[in-house]
C-alpha cells in the first residue's frame, strides 16, 4: 500500500466533517454570509504568506535539481495565482492590499502556521510535506466535492471563481505531483518514522478543519 493511502484511510473521518462544515457547504450552495467569506479571505492570506515559505524550504531541503524546480514554481503559483484570487476578492471590497498583509493572523491561525514551520524548520523533507499535505489534498478534495455536489457552484458570481480555482486540473496535478513525492521518499522507510509523519498530516488535518470553525465563528483575541 501506497504511504499516502494510509494517509487517505487515516484521514477519511476528518475530511468527512469537513466537506459537512457549514463555511463549507456554504460556497457550495452560496449562501455563505460575505462577511464571513471576507473574514476567511483575510485570515487566509496572511496563511498564505507562511504558508508559501514552505514551499521555499523545500526547495533547500530538496535532494534534487527537478524537485527544487518543483517546489519553486509551487512557490510562484502560491505567490502569484492563490494569492492573486484573494487579492482579487479583497479588491471587490475596497480592502486594501496594506489592510490585506497587515490582518492579524487569529490564535487558529497563528498555531497552524507555526505548527508547519516548526515541523519544516526542524525536521526532514518528508516531515515538511507531510505537515504541508492537507493544505493542497484538502482544499483539491473540497473543491472537487464542491464541484460535484452543487452542480451550478462553479458559476456561481461571487463564490465560482474559488470553487474553479481548487477544482482545477492545475490545482490537482501539483497536488498529485506532492503525493507522488511523498510515496517516493516514504519507500522503505520504518514502521517509526512513518508513524512521525502521519501524526503531522492529521495533525494539519485537524488544523485545516479548525480553520474553517475559526473563520466562521469569527474567532478573535480574548484579550
Ligand atoms: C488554510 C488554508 N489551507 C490550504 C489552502 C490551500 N492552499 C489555503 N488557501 N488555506
Amino acid at each position: 500500500m501506497k504511504f499516502t493511502d494510509r494517509l487517505f484511510e487515516a484521514v477519511h473521518p476528518i475530511w468527512e466533517q469537513t466537506h459537512m462544515h457549514p463555511f463549507v457547504t456554504g460556497i457550495g450552495d452560496g449562501t455563505l454570509p460575505k462577511e464571513s467569506f471576507i473574514c476567511y479571505m483575510k485570515q487566509d492570506y496572511v496563511f498564505l504568506i507562511d504558508y508559501a515559505k514552505l514551499f521555499a524550504m523545500g526547495t533547500v531541503k530538496a535532494k534534487s535539481l527537478e524537485t527544487m524546480t518543483a517546489f519553486a514554481g509551487i512557490l510562484h503559483e502560491t505567490l502569484h495565482h492563490e494569492m492573486e484570487l484573494h487579492r482579487q476578492y479583497a479588491e471587490r471590497f475596497q480592502i486594501t492590499r496594506e489592510e490585506l498583509e497587515n490582518t492579524k493572523a487569529t490564535p487558529t491561525n497563528l498555531a497552524y502556521t507555526r505548527y508547519m514551520l516548526s515541523a519544516a524548520h526542524s525536521g526532514s523533507l518528508e516531515e515538511l510535506i507531510s505537515a504541508l499535505l492537507p493544505c493542497m489534498w484538502s482544499y483539491w478534495e473540497i473543491g472537487k466535492h464542491l464541484k460535484h455536489r452543487y452542480p451550478n457552484s462553479e458559476i456561481h458570481p461571487f463564490y465560482g471563481e474559488w470553487i474553479r480555482m481548487y477544482s482545477s486540473e492545475e490545482f490537482g496535478s501539483l497536488t498529485k505531483w506532492l503525493l507522488d513525492l511523498l510515496d517516493d521518499l516514504t519507500e522503505g522507510k520504518s514502521e517509526r518514522e512513518l508513524r512521525i509523519l502521519e501524526d503531522h498530516f492529521l495533525t494539519t488535518s485537524r488544523f485545516e478543519y479548525m480553520f474553517w470553525d475559526m473563520v466562521y465563528a469569527g474567532e478573535e483575541w480574548k484579550v
